[in-house]
Parts: structure tokens; C-alpha cells; sequence
């Protein structure tokens, strides 16, 4: 029997299906069924939106469709979370092809509700559309509740620089995915790039023992933010704060910039975790690259004036003065804003999107 599709369904049919099981916290005045969602706040609004598109962001053959729907949310509350601010409320985006399994958007929606509860954040509404692949866009909100944002722009000479959450995870996991290691069995999915469908494929594909560093592509297919700690670092006074989703290196940039500082980084500082260390022997390369260029954890960093870094954060490095024009044209590729170990860093940072 082949399995019932969205069109077979119909748009609101889905749409009550889909919110029917979604559960308002207390802030939630009206959540989905108007034309607009009715939330109470204390003190400012942070908003913030971010796009998960198939194949640029997640593959049906990688992930299922619960992870998808936990990522969504992951990626998204983690910026409010970077900001210092309580997250409170997302609204949803959805584009499919008619074509879609509906048990596909159930287990989606199943996967949003699940990370929305441990986030502690409700779905009051959202969009569903009909597109040629499925494109996810989350807008989530926040309140300051009595704690200023903290900005990317804050950074002090002097700090102390910290992070929570994991590093090099997700980016192992996706290293491991791309070398055809931890795919879900080939459902719906198996037409997508880099599958050909064969038997003698799947056989492949399917035989690997991923036991030691299954954390890692669990991690790719959905991050686990550290959530709660953005409002840690923010009552501890952090100087500036960013959530590490391109890469430690690139994202720590942002900071490095917008305050118009350099950051030092000591490598040693960095503890490599085992299943990111099992994943790198896999498949013979740098774990260290992992942490320091890799995005998709969502871990916080942070700077903090010395002495004032908060329990369970990594110190790793510190703040310094920017280095004069000279240094910044000598890494014209690289992150002349960062060191590692004293050596300005070269090349890529971290993920950008529209290079090949
Ligand atoms: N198309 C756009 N229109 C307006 N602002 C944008 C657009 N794309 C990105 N930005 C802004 O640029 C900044 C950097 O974006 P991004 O790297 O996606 O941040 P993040 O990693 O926090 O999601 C953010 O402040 C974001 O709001
Ligand atoms: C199919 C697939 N290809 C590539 C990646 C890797 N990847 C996609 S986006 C990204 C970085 C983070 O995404 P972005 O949209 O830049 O998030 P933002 O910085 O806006 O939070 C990475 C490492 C992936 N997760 N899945
Ligand atoms: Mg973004």
C-alpha cells in the first residue's frame, strides 16, 4: 500500500492535524488558528529567523523527518539564547512538495514539539505552502526579562574567552555522513543526490559500525544547544556573546570585529572529546579542525571579564588589542582578527554558503 501524501490530505486538514498536538506555555495569550499569534513579554522583544533549506541543510537519507524538526528549533532558539534573552515563542515556515508523505510532516512537527518543550519555547503559529523541495523558516522571540542583550560588540581587552555546549560534534557527524558512513535507510530519501538506489549501494552504506561516534552524527542531525546558559552568561555580565553555528573560528570573527579587538586562542585549552576523536581516526583527519573551523553544535562563546566566567564554561582564550592594519592585509584569506597558539589563522573559519 503506498503511503497517503500531503495532496491527498489537503492543506488544512494538515494544517489541524498538525498543530492539534502542540501545547502553549503560560506567555501564550492566542497561539495557532488566527491570523496572528498573541504573546505577552516582559521587557524587549528579541527576534530572529533562520532558514533550513533540503539538501543545503539536512538530506531525507540523513535525517528523519523528527530530527529535522528538532534541528529547526535547535538552530534558531540558540541565537536568542546567544543574545542573553529568554526565548519564548517560534513561528513556522513550511514549504513541501504535495508529494510528501504526510507521516513525514507529523514526525517533523513531532520532532519541533519535542525540542520546543526542552527549549522551552511554543509553536504559536506558522505557514504551509506547496514548493518543490521542503524549505523550513523559524522566526523565534524572546524577552529580555530584566538582563541587557548581550551584543557581538562588547568584547574587552583583557577578557577572558569561554564557551558551553559542544564543538566539532555535528561537524564530525556531517565529515562521517559525506563519506557515506550513518545514512538512515533509504526511504523517500533514497532518490537524492549521492544515492543511486542500488542494492549493491545501500548494502554499502548501510554495514558501517558507527557505535563509537554515533554522538557525533546524532549531533549533525540534531544539535543540543545549551540551553539556559545564554541567560547564565548574561547575568554574569558577559562583555559579548555569538552561538557557534558557521564554525568556532568564523563565528568568534564576528565578535572579534564588531569589537574592534583580537582574540587569542590556546589549543591545549580545548578538550577533544571521544567520540570526536574516534570519528577523526575513522576517517583519518585533524579533530582539532573540527572545533575550531566546524559549525551546526550551537554552542555558546563568550567574553567575560577575568574571574567572572560562569561554572561549566571552557576557558580557551582571551582578548587583546587589534592588531594594526599591516597584520589584517597579510591574511587576506584568513582571520586576521583571530589567533591560535600565537600564528594568525589562515584560510577558512568556518561554513559559508554559496562557495563550491
Ligand atoms: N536577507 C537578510 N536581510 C536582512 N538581514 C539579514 C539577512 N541575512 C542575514 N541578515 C542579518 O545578518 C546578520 C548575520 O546573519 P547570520 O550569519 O545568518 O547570523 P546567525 O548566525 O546569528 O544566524 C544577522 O543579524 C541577520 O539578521
Ligand atoms: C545536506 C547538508 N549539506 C551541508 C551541511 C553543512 N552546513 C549547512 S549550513 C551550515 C552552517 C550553518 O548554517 P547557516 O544557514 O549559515 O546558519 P546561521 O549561521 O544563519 O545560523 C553547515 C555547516 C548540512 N548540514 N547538510
Ligand atoms: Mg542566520
Amino acid at each position: 500500500m503506498t503511503e497517503q501524501t500531503i495532496a491527498q490530505v489537503g492543506e488544512f486538514p494538515l494544517i489541524d492535524s498538525l498543530v492539534a498536538p502542540l501545547s502553549m506555555g503560560p506567555q501564550v495569550q492566542l497561539g495557532p488558528g488566527d491570523d496572528g499569534a498573541v504573546v505577552t513579554i516582559d521587557g524587549s522583544m528579541v527576534v530572529s529567523v533562520d532558514l533550513l533549506i533540503e539538501n543545503s541543510h539536512f538530506r531525507r537519507d540523513w535525517s528523519s523527518a523528527h530530527d529535522v524538526g528538532r534541528k529547526a528549533i535547535a538552530v534558531n532558539v540558540a541565537d536568542i539564547e546567544a543574545m542573553g534573552a529568554q526565548p519564548l515563542t517560534v513561528v513556522l515556515g513550511f514549504s513541501t512538495p504535495a508529494s510528501l508523505p504526510v507521516r513525514w510532516a507529523r514526525e517533523f512537527m513531532a520532532g519541533m514539539a519535542q525540542e520546543a518543550q526542552l527549549a522551552g519555547v511554543s509553536i504559536v503559529g506558522g505557514d504551509t505552502t506547496n514548493g518543490e523541495i521542503i524549505s523550513i523558516s523559524v522566526t523565534v522571540m524572546g524577552q529580555t526579562a530584566g538582563l541587557a542583550p548581550v551584543r557581538r560588540d562588547g568584547a574587552q581587552v583583557g577578557d577572558e574567552v569561554a564557551y558551553v555546549g559542544r564543538l566539532g560534534y555535528a561537524a564530525a557527524g556531517l565529515d562521517l555522513l559525506m563519506h557515506g558512513i550513518g545514512w538512515l535507510q533509504p526511504g523517500e530519501g533514497a532518490h537524492q543526490r549521492g544515492f543511486d538506489g542500488s542494492t549493491a549501494d545501500a548494502a554499502r552504506r548501510f554495514q558501517h559500525d558507527v557505535s563509537r561516534y554515533r554522538e557525533t552524527i546524532e549531533s549533525q542531525r540534531h544539535p543540543q544547544p545549551p540551553y539556559g546558559q545564554g541567560r547564565v552568561a548574561a547575568r554574569a555580565g558577559a562583555h559579548a556573546m555569538i552561538d557557534v553555528s558557521d564554525g568556532l573560528i568564523a563565528d568568534l570573527g564576528h565578535i572579534a570585529q564588531n569589537s574592534g579587538v583580537r582574540v587569542n586562542l590556546r589549543s591545549e585549552a580545548f578538550i577533544i572529546a571521544e567520540p570526536v576523536r574516534a570519528a577523526a581516526e575513522r576517517i583519518d583527519t585533524d579533530p582539532m579542525t573540527w572545533m575550531l573551523t566546524g559549525g551546526e553544535d550551537h554552542a555558546l562563546v563568550a567574553t567575560f571579564a577575568p574571574g567572572t566566567v560562569p561554572e561549566g564554561w571552557t576557558v580557551i582564550g582571551s582578548v587583546d588589542a587589534a592588531a594594526g592594519p599591516d597584520a589584517a592585509g597579510s591574511a587576506p584569506m584568513g582571520h586576521p582578527c583571530i589567533m591560535v597558539d600565537g600564528q594568525q589563522w589562515q584560510g577558512a573559519g568556518g561554513w559559508t554558503h554559496f562557495s563550491s
